[in-house]
């Protein structure tokens, strides 16, 4: 028995059920780290970047990000699973409650599997959910020396082998987003500003901000040529990868930066208005994920709470004249946002629409629809 944990009692010291019927399966690390664990969720291998979040709560949301799309998420929370996974609920055909509409890591870490859960909506629980995507789980892993391991080294390679071996995989030389990105143009909701949302594996929860505004929201493919299009405003999404994979979204990104409409971006699309730009991004060495990341609005004493996700950042020092770092993280100093100088483009690396995590920087749609109406206004009277 792998668990690092007393296999009876979890860490709150309640009753586990004993699993007879647990296998064993391996996470081997590129290092040639081989942790011993138990099999939750597929008994399957998978291959993909091992990263760690310290969120303590939202696997659902995590799960379905599309932004975890070919990663191992190690949880560092102590016990997962413990509330189960919600029921589908579907509001303008998208998703209430997930970030989309199936489950995008490519395999899930955990110290203590809860096989127990208890919880007013949940639905199902996250072993059987895990299995529904053929996605394996490996828990009694002690995932606080796991992650020590990676702040230390960098993210690395991984892979969780059950029976058949797989070769390691870098997930970071796929086009990602081509693989998450929706087909199809999709419009939602019938508010006054004409929205381009620019979806590179966008999470239901910034649908679900533009939604209760005053919004209609025109959902196009990552490569879309939306230069074409009629709209008062320009969103670029979140995105699995990296964002130097986005070629087509860039060149069509430079166009709309000659023009005056707004644009807003969040993580990989913050990425993208840099590249855009003509900045440069880099890979961090393990990344930013969690409900606690502390940003500074430049210019400010003031400090947000925010929800991140993100491997990679925006190099200010690479940034022509006429952009400036909008937000920076107070733990490392690294960009968290970017704006320019005089026209209403702004971006952000963390998550304003959270889900989960604090929403204390929703307001930044607000900010971003105030822009849009100021260009609106401003071009009624040229
Ligand atoms: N959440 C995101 O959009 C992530 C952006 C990018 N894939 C990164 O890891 O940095």
């Amino acid at each position: 028995m792998a668990s690092s944990l007393p296999k009876e009692r979890g860490p709150g010291g309640e009753v586990h059920r004993q699993n007879d019927m647990s296998q064993t399966v391996k996470l081997i690390l590129e290092d040639g780290t081989e942790i011993q664990g138990e099999s939750f969720g597929a008994f399957t291998s998978a291959a993909g970047e091992v990263v760690f979040s310290t969120a303590m709560t939202g696997y659902p949301e995590n799960l379905t990000d599309p932004s975890f799309a070919g990663q191992i998420l190690v949880l560092t929370t102590p016990m997962v699973g413990n509330y189960g996974v919600p029921g589908e609920d579907l509001y303008e055909s998208i998703s209430k409650i997930f970030e989309s509409d199936k489950i995008h890591i490519a395999g899930l870490v955990v110290n203590y599997y809860s096989e127990e859960h208890s919880h007013w909506n949940a639905a199902k629980s996250l072993g059987d959910w895990l299995k529904e995507y053929n996605i394996p789980g490996i828990c009694g892993v002690d995932t606080r020396m796991l992650t020590k391991k990676l702040r230390e080294k960098g993210a690395m390679l991984g892979k969780i082998v059950a029976e058949d071996d797989v070769p390691f995989h870098d997930p970071n030389l796929d086009n990602l987003v081509a693989q998450v990105s929706q087909p199809g143009v999709q419009h939602f909701g019938s508010g006054q500003h004409k929205i381009v949302l620019v979806d590179c594996g966008t999470k239901t929860n910034i649908i679900r901000c533009f939604l209760e505004r005053d919004v209609e929201l025109i959902r196009v493919p990552w490569d879309y040529d939306f230069t074409t299009l009629d709209y008062d405003g320009l969103f670029l999404s979140n995105g699995p990868g990296d964002p130097k994979m986005c070629e087509a979204t860039i060149q069509h990104l430079q166009k709309a930066l000659q023009q005056d409409k707004p644009i807003f971006g969040i993580c990989l699309g913050s990425q993208l208005m840099g590249l855009a730009a003509g900045g440069d991004t880099f890979k961090l060495k393990y990344g930013h994920r969690s409900h606690n990341q502390p940003v500074k609005l430049t210019g400010t004493q003031r400090c947000y709470i925010t929800s991140q996700n993100h491997g990679f950042a925006v190099d200010t020092e690479t940034l022509p004249a006429d952009w400036t770092m909008l937000f920076e993280n107070l733990n490392d100093g690294t960009c968290e946002g970017i704006k320019h100088k005089t026209k209403p483009f702004f971006s952000t690396q963390f998550h304003p629409e959270a889900a989960g995590g604090p929403e204390d920087t929703e307001f930044l749609f607000d900010d971003f629809l105030k822009a849009v109406v100021a260009y609106k206004s401003n071009a009624g009277t040229k």
